[in-house]
């Protein structure tokens, strides 16, 4: 998987990367530093720089004369990473234009405007390797890992983007100057003016009065100004607008008064470490708290900076460099503490701060009502063409037998023939990452299709009932707390190259379940398991056991903003419900392994869950490394899966969101007569929802041959249009009320930490329901929280030293190691926890007191 370099630990070999510089070449504005770099992190990577060339021409105010020049078009092929395959490299067009960079297959294609993804460079974290002529770009949303043939190409690129990431800079700053100049003006003249300003615009053109004729004497447009005429929805946009507009122009005087009231005091390096270092960020060496903890551990903001997010001169008390030269994401995580303002400018900063909240409140209106219109035109546009189109292929080519593997899942959803996408033979078998192009050879249009079919026949499809009552609680002691204020930047960039789960947060950012629990949430649709054990077809059951394997996912879709407790090692979690038990152990700390297993009259279910991270600059990707298994009682079946990448895509900011990616395989150890592919599909476009969290699947006979196809949403639900009655297989129970106040949590995740009087006596002490600072999270005591945690990992750790000093290595309770078919290492259960509970009793057991 690092074949092609670690991207977490490229972040911290800048300043390594500078002590190698090579002699022909160095990125002018690379941001490294010789006398950061640790002994560790030169071992790790070498040769990787983070480009900050942005800061370079951003002038605060807007003053100085911004170079304006569009820098040239710059084209030509690079390699580009496969998306899944990560070994793989594939040669795509790149055309940069304008500080936006596009690719395509072939220079053909440009022509033809067949574009496979678009990224703006000035809004990615750019980071090259001299010595492979590699070039990466995080984007936040997309990412792609590109690779020059030459070093002379290398360098023109290279040039060539910061010109452009500049210029782009340059551009936004420009018209928000613009903006604002603007803004001024229409405060001074007044509404009429406004539109009159709209109308010189051209703008009035877009406002069909309701007598007017329609412009056009098409069957299309008559339809279109039909509805424009009957939707009142555009006036009420309008009207929003215009507050909108006056608002703005309030903020400008706002903020132009606020600017001379604290003019001469822009921040001063003094003001900037006050700032960081309430934001937690430390610049010197920061001192041990009592516990030994210290947030974001104990690295120096001097990293930060290695890795290019601060210049030293930025810090050094000589200079007297001021904050607008710092990267945009710094100021993200930095904001100017209102204690250090005066009275005046404290007012007018709660004004600025009323003002925007309206301005969002209008804005948040008129895109919602921009997005009813667009789903009516969209229906409409869909009743049109659905009229228009044959029979759905689907159904001919269930009749005619099994459709063949050169379909494209897309192609059997959807009626036109015109669609084309790659063959599945194109689609590699190893899953990864990560850029803006999908899997299947990059298919297009089709995937949208698929999904617009599946959510068709959601409304038909009665399944997804509300979930039984358990007679359990269905909500939580106390709503989650805001962490918006938690600087993340700090603890994630000093805390790089380690496993996510090994990371201590403050409390604010944990959620009140542990990893022990979550493993428990993907059994939330074990009913499909039940289903698959009573399907007597090897490939409908497979089609079951797909589901249960995506069902797994559902449970990410409201959770991005917190993070789960890390078990401490030796903590266990039973829950017994729906027909199962299930448990789970923290088996081994170094890297984190948490067991589970999971037995029911109809399946047993197990894995060890670990993973690796990759932390690009801006997203962080999870890969993990073990398996899923599942037998099924009736048939002694059993299946083994692999999982998805996840990204939490813009993970230091709130519009942080996850998705899955890459290539599930299932197969079935016990005979090879069938084995199931999945996709989940790398959604394309920044902000659109056209193809996200989309899940294409197929299962396979064994010459390979297609039996079944099944696609969908892994939040929303899949269908299964080739079983005797294509229906819809599997979707997500619906959220409890309030379920954001909630931590996203579902119905099932409320019920984890459930402690019910009954089951109390007989769990054992190490359970995680008996965890005090997990339970006082839940009852929203977030300090109390954080000193707990301190204490119980600080325990931890005693624990830690005093089994290596004996020489011993922890021995979990109730997993054993063992190896699976294919000779990895797994951990299985051991057999002893149902056992020991029944008889005699934890209670009358020696158990370990973690805390
Ligand atoms: C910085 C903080 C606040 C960001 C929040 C991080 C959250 C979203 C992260 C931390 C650990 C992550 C989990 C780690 C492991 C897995 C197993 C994988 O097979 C599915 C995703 C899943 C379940 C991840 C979901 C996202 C997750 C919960």
């Amino acid at each position: 998987m690092d074949a092609c370099g670690s991207p977490l630990n490229r972040s911290q070999s800048l300043a390594s990367g500078l002590e190698k510089a090579s002699p022909t070449w160095k990125p002018p504005h690379s941001r490294s530093s010789s006398t950061l770099s640790s002994p560790h992190s030169r071992q790790l990577i070498k040769d990787w720089e983070v480009i900050d060339d942005l800061q370079a021409e951003v002038h605060p105010g807007g003053e100085s004369p911004h170079d304006m020049t569009t820098p040239g078009i710059c084209e030509g092929y690079l390699l580009k990473r496969r998306k899944w395959p990560l070994k793989g490299w594939h040669k795509r067009y790149f055309v940069l234009e304008a500080g936006i960079l596009r690719y395509s297959k072939s220079q053909q294609d440009v022509l033809r405007g067949r574009v496979q993804g678009s990224l703006d460079v000035s809004h990615a974290v750019m980071a090259v390797n001299k010595k492979s002529y590699r070039i990466d770009l995080d984007a936040g949303d997309i990412l792609y890992h590109m690779k020059a043939k030459s070093h002379e190409l290398f360098y023109i690129w290279v040039t060539k983007l910061q010109a452009h990431r500049l210029y782009k800079r340059n551009e936004a700053a420009h018209i928000h100057s613009g903006l604002l100049t603007a803004l001024c003006h229409c405060a001074a003249g007044g509404l009429a003016d406004r539109n009159g300003d709209l109308s010189s615009a051209g703008l009035t053109d877009l406002t069909v009065a309701p007598g007017d004729p329609p412009s056009g004497n098409t069957a299309v447009n008559k339809k279109v100004s039909a509805w424009l005429q009957q939707s009142h929805q555009p006036d009420a946009c309008a009207q929003e607008l215009n507050r909108c507009h006056l608002d703005l122009s309030e903020l400008n005087r706002l903020i132009k008064s606020l600017q001379t009231l604290e003019v001469g005091q822009a921040f001063t390096n003094g003001d900037l470490k006050r700032i960081i270092s309430i934001q937690n960020l430390s610049l010197e060496k920061p001192k041990k708290s009592k516990s030994g903890k210290i947030w974001g551990h104990s690295r120096t903001l001097s990293r930060v900076e290695a890795l290019g997010m601060l210049s030293s001169s930025h810090l050094s008390n000589s200079s007297h460099a001021s904050v607008p030269s710092i990267p945009d994401y710094v100021y993200s995580q930095l904001s100017l503490p209102t204690a250090t303002l005066s009275p005046d400018s404290k007012k007018i900063q709660q004004d600025i701060c009323s003002v925007s909240m309206r301005v969002l409140a209008s804005l948040k209106s008129v895109h919602e009502t921009l997005s009813q219109e667009r789903q009516k035109l969209q229906e409409a546009w869909e009743a049109n063409n659905t009229h228009q189109s044959a029979e759905p292929s689907g159904v001919s080519n269930s009749s005619q037998g099994p459709p063949s593997v050169t379909d494209s899942a897309a192609e059997y959803f959807d009626a036109s023939d015109d669609i084309l996408c790659g063959s599945s033979s194109e689609v590699s078998d190893e899953s990864g990452l990560s850029d803006g192009s999908t899997t299947n050879s990059e298919p297009e249009q089709g995937h949208v299709s698929v999904t617009r079919k599946y959510r068709a026949s959601i409304p038909t499809v009665p399944v997804g009932a509300a979930p039984k009552s358990t007679g359990r609680r269905t909500t939580l002691p106390s709503p989650c707390p805001d962490n918006s204020h938690v600087g993340l930047m700090a603890i994630l960039y000093n805390n790089i190259g380690k496993d996510l789960a090994r990371v201590s947060m403050p409390a604010a950012l944990n959620e009140p379940v542990n990893l022990l629990q979550r493993l428990c949430e993907e059994l939330e649709y074990s009913e499909l398991l039940d289903t698959a054990n009573n399907t007597a077809d090897p490939y409908q059951r497979m089609v079951y056991i797909a589901a249960f394997a995506i069902s797994g996912y559902a449970s990410a879709t409201f959770r991005n903003r917190y993070k789960p407790f890390n078990p401490v090692l030796g903590e266990t979690f039973e829950c017994t419900r729906d027909g199962f038990r299930f448990i789970s152990e923290q088996v081994c700390h170094h890297p984190p392994i948490s067991a589970c297993h999971a037995e029911a009259d109809h399946f047993a279910f197990w894995q060890d869950q670990r993973w690796k991270n990759k932390f690009w600059g801006k997203s962080l990707e999870i890969l993990p490394t073990g398996m899923v298994n599942v037998v099924l009682t009736r048939f002694g079946d059993h299946y083994e899966w692999n999982k998805v990448v996840t990204c939490i895509h813009n993970v230091l900011s709130q519009q942080r969101y996850l998705e899955h990616y890459g290539e599930v395989t299932i197969r079935n150890l016990k005979s090879n007569a069938c084995t199931c592919k999945i996709t989940f599909v790398k959604s394309r476009y920044w902000g659109s929802d056209g193809n996200k969290n989309e899940v294409q699947g197929t299962v396979l006979d064994q010459s390979g041959s297609i039996i079944h196809r099944f696609g969908g949403l892994w939040h929303e639900g899949i269908f299964c249009d080739t079983l005797p009655t294509p229906k819809c297989i599997w979707k997500p129970n619906p959220q409890p009320k309030d379920y954001l106040l909630y931590y996203g949590f579902s119905t099932f995740a409320m019920e984890l930490n459930e402690l019910t009087p009954d089951l109390e006596p007989l769990l054992p002490p190490t359970d995680t329901r008996l965890r005090p600072d997990q339970r006082m999270l839940e009852e929203g005591k977030v300090d109390e929280t954080d000193k707990k945690k301190d204490e119980i990992e600080e325990r931890q750790r005693e624990r830690r030293k005093e089994l290596s000093k004996m020489g011993k290595d922890h021995v979990p309770r109730f997993f054993k190691k063992s190896t699976d078919s294919c000779g990895r290492d797994v951990w299985i259960t051991n057999e002893t926890y149902w056992k020991l509970r029944e008889n005699p009793g934890f209670s009358r057991l020696e158990n370990p007191q973690l805390w």
